[in-house]
């Protein structure tokens, strides 16, 4: 005989409410580990301890179904377990956090700013709208020496892309990012119209190969197979301007901005070629100190997890038990090891709220590596 709903349900919710007083009380006694671990130093997180349990309730179930039903659940408990841990001994993440907080950037004109690309370029108007013209500015070729430049201290700041609106984050940024003793301290939005430059005197229909950074020539993909060109990357967008300015050769063309067109005295053929009308670039600026912005409310993180199954669903748990709203996350491939990836994450929030210092305590012992990148003001 079937049994009746009604009466499955009752003994459900008797069983669940032992299941939650008992929940209560095992919190409770976390809260004496943590006053234990507080007296000792020991580390909230103990992999062994979690191992040995997650073994001893596997095999007081009984069959293959509950044993991997009642890890999942043990996982999650001991999971809860060390956050709430975490917030009880108020998260002492000082020595994770060696950041000092400003009130603004600290800048002047003999502040030397470093930017990517030759004059003309995106990321020099991204410089100029953030510090203004009346700074030392620098200019350099690839991200990785405007990154040099600032991890040595040549330059106070530097300024590179690292996302679009229409192609996406910026690989080779993320990829350098963790290669420099760098914060990330401020971002700057542009908005970025690519046009078609040649010679003097030149129409499209001369135009039979383009050159641009490879971030242009995505950002126009469509217009350049449209029009039957040929396409090579260029250094920047400004380098294209300026070697189809230095070159004698009408069929070369550069994408590129209509600024760089009146520096390099090039024609404009064809504005706004991008395929994406609302096209956007978001500029970092990095400095070698570990300051962030009172006002700051997005932060930067990057970090390795282990290579097993759960791992990234633990790790964002972080976020959603301190309230934190992750608003963007990529992963990037880790060198000579197939398969395994760094993540980097952005997260709404302030290095001195308590729900921020809870998470990165978290996350800092479990992750395989965690760094904070920065925290930033966005609009
Ligand atoms: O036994 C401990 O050390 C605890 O902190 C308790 C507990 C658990 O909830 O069972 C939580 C975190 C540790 O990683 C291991 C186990």
């Amino acid at each position: 005989m079937v049994v009746d709903l009604k009466e499955s349900r009752k003994k459900i919710d008797n069983i669940d409410k032992e299941i939650a007083k008992l929940f209560e009380e095992r919190m409770k006694v976390a809260t004496d580990v943590a006053a234990y671990k507080r007296s000792t130093g020991k580390k909230v997180f103990d992999p062994v301890r979690e191992e040995e349990k997650i073994k001893t309730l596997r095999e007081l179930t009984t069959d293959e179904f509950n044993k991997t039903g009642i890890e999942d659940l043990f996982r999650q408990i001991m999971s809860i377990s060390r956050k709430y841990q975490y917030k009880v001994l108020g998260s002492e993440t000082n020595e994770l956090l060696p950041f000092k907080q400003v009130d603004k950037l600290d800048v002047d004109k003999d502040t030397r700013i470093v930017c990517f690309g030759e004059h003309g370029a995106y990321t020099e108007q991204a410089m100029e709208e953030v510090f203004g013209t009346d700074i030392t500015s620098m200019n350099r070729l690839s991200f990785k020496e405007v990154l040099e430049t600032v991890a040595n201290g040549e330059a106070k700041y530097g300024v590179i892309p690292i996302e679009n609106t229409s192609t996406g984050g910026i690989n080779d940024t993320y990829d350098l990012l963790l290669d420099y003793d760098i914060t990330i301290v401020a971002e700057h939005v542009v908005k970025v119209e690519q046009a078609l430059l040649g010679k003097p005197g030149a129409k499209i229909s001369d135009i039979k190969k383009v050159y641009s950074h490879p971030q242009g020539i995505m950002q126009c993909s469509k217009f350049i197979t449209e029009q039957g060109m040929e396409s090579e990357s260029y250094m920047s967008t400004s380098s294209a301007a300026k070697k189809v300015a230095e070159e004698d050769d009408i069929s070369q063309g550069a994408i590129a901005s209509t600024r760089a067109a009146k520096l390099f005295g090039l024609d404009v053929l064809k504005e706004s070629i991008n395929f994406e009308n609302s096209n956007y670039t978001r500029f970092i600026i990095v400095t070698n100190q570990k300051v962030f912005l009172s006002n700051a409310n997005k932060i930067s993180l990057s970090f390795e997890i282990k290579h097993q199954a759960g791992a990234l669903y633990n790790m964002l748990s972080n976020f959603y038990y301190n309230d934190l709203n992750l608003t963007k996350i990529e992963s990037r491939p880790i060198e000579n090891r197939n398969w395994e990836y760094q993540f980097f994450v952005d997260i709404e929030g302030n290095l001195n709220d308590p729900g921020v210092r809870n998470a990165l305590a978290c996350i800092s012992e479990c992750a395989k590596q965690l760094t904070i990148l920065g925290n930033v003001r966005t609009k």
